[in-house]
């Protein structure tokens, strides 16, 4: 059921590393909503913390936007640009007497502390009526009573009397608090519903006192469950591939990401599995997002992947295969016919683009290790090779369909099976033990070099030392 009213959302990252998958998701949540309520989403960078945040994160945000294939309809906001605002709302704050400041460090205040006592700030100086000074940052003076938050997702979460400390909004040099930050422009942009990840449901108590303190409407808040990996371990950076950046290199591409990602949490009440952006934007509702946390299963992303390469058409597929499969290609010559003739036959066989170069290098470059090669081979194979040639040099004509017939032949021939002959023939000419089909391989490459490869394999086992006879006993 999608909402009635325009849902005016927001997707506030900070710059401070790579675009993460469990960002990815939350950005597409925010846009979805946004579009099945023909409202509109603000991109907004929380670049408050200039120690940890970098440009070159910024332009990655933009990047892994773009290329998930989403966009904004507002911004981007730049809360680095937005400090002295910030900072007025905090000092008005302490005029109206719901803040003020406060001189106490961590070691005056554990000194004070009794032993056992909860952690967090004492509320000591609530009526020493302290000024502005140095070293001394600015507290909001928390209301009694409990703190409710209906959350979208979590239905009502309470946080009772005494569960929040009166906390920090500007610190002793100014800078204003991540919390103070959002709830102003979530105020100044009319954001309408604020859908985040899980990590932030600990702050919202704050942010729904400090929307209380500065009036205005409370947005609706929805915290989306957290990503875990196999180990049922919250995803991270330091244990997991994370990166959104990562997985484009390694040939992922958006549209099945997008896919996994929207199933990440959410339930779309039946067994479907394959959804468009566009069907995305009908089908998703918050309604169906639980709050258990979402295995990223990377084996699920891999499948997702696989099916949407082998839906594309041929040409759609030559497109974006390209720039993984042009790094192998450069110099060599009749690159590009070989490769439209390649393609097709490993459309359905890679699950990600970067397989390409492995399964079909040997295409366009071929200079492998020899003397590893034939330490492959097995004891008869020569033989076997030598036959393969023979019939090669007057198979005609040099097509796939052909060359299966000639070798199944010679195969009868030799008293053997077309899979045991066809074996050293994979190794010679592809120097991989799996690969696209071997004959449309051979057809591609033609006799002379097909051939070429036979005699190169069997020149070098030839030229090996025998291996030494084992001693006796
Ligand atoms: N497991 C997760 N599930 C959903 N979102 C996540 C997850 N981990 C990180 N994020 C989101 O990704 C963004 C980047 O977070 P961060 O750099 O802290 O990731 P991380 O280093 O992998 O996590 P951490 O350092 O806490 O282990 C944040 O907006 C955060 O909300
Ligand atoms: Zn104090």
């Amino acid at each position: 059921m999608s909402p009635s009213h325009p849902e005016r959302v927001r997707f506030a990252p900070s710059p401070t590393g790579f675009f993460h998958v469990g960002s990815a998701r939350t950005i597409l949540y925010n846009w979805l909503l946004a579009r099945q309520s023909n409202g509109a989403m603000l991109l907004r960078i929380d670049d408050t913390d200039t120690e940890r945040n970098r440009e070159e994160w910024v332009d990655g945000i933009y990047r892994a936007i773009r290329w998930l294939g989403l966009d904004w309809d507002e911004g981007p906001v730049r809360q680095s640009t937005r400090i002295d605002h910030y900072q007025a709302i905090a000092f008005d704050l302490f005029e109206r007497g719901l803040a003020y400041w406060c001189d106490c460090t961590r070691e005056t205040l554990d000194a004070r502390k009794p032993p056992g006592t909860p952690p967090g700030y004492d509320g000591f100086c609530r009526d020493r009526k302290l000024s502005q000074g140095p070293g001394r940052a600015l507290r909001f003076r928390v209301r009694e009573g409990e703190i409710v938050v209906n959350d979208l997702i979590r239905s009502q979460v309470i946080f009772p009397a005494g569960a929040v400390e009166d906390f920090v909004i500007l610190k002793s040099s100014l800078a204003p608090l991540y919390v103070l930050a959002n709830v102003i422009d979530d105020i100044d942009f009319s954001i309408t519903t604020v859908l985040r990840a899980e990590e932030h449901l600990p702050t919202t108590p704050k942010a729904v006192l400090l929307h209380e303190a500065l009036g205005g409407p409370l947005p609706r808040f929805g915290h989306l469950p957290v990503l875990v990996n196999e180990q049922r371990r919250k995803l991270s950076k330091r244990r997991d591939r994370v990166a959104v950046e990562d997985y484009r290199q390694l040939g992922y591409l958006p549209e099945p990401m997008i896919n996994y990602l929207a199933l990440l949490g959410w339930n779309p009440g039946d067994d479907r599995e394959f959804f468009t952006l566009d069907e995305l934007i009908h089908a998703f509702s918050l309604e169906r997002v639980g709050h258990s946390p979402a295995y990223f299963d990377e084996q699920r992303l891999l499948h997702f992947n696989k099916t949407y390469i082998a839906s594309l058409s041929a040409q759609e597929f030559a497109r974006i295969a390209r720039p993984f499969v042009d790094p192998m290609m450069t110099g060599s010559t009749d690159g590009d016919e070989r490769l439209a003739q390649i393609l097709p036959e490993v459309q359905t066989r890679i699950g990600t683009l970067s397989e390409l170069p492995a399964m079909i290098g040997f295409l366009f470059h071929f200079s492998p290790d020899y003397d590893e090669l034939a330490d492959r081979l097995r004891a008869g194979d020569d033989h076997y090779l030598k036959a393969v040639a023979d019939v090669l040099a007057v198979t005609d004509p040099f097509d796939s369909p052909t060359i299966e017939t000639s070798l199944r032949t010679a195969a009868e021939e030799l008293g053997t099976s077309l899979r045991k002959l066809q074996a050293p023939v994979r190794i010679a000419i592809t120097g991989a033990p799996i690969g696209p089909p071997l004959f449309h391989s051979m057809a591609i490459l033609g006799r002379d070099e097909c051939l070429r490869r036979i005699q190169a394999l069997l020149e070098a086992l030839h030229q090996r030392t025998p291996a030494p006879e084992p001693p006796l006993p």
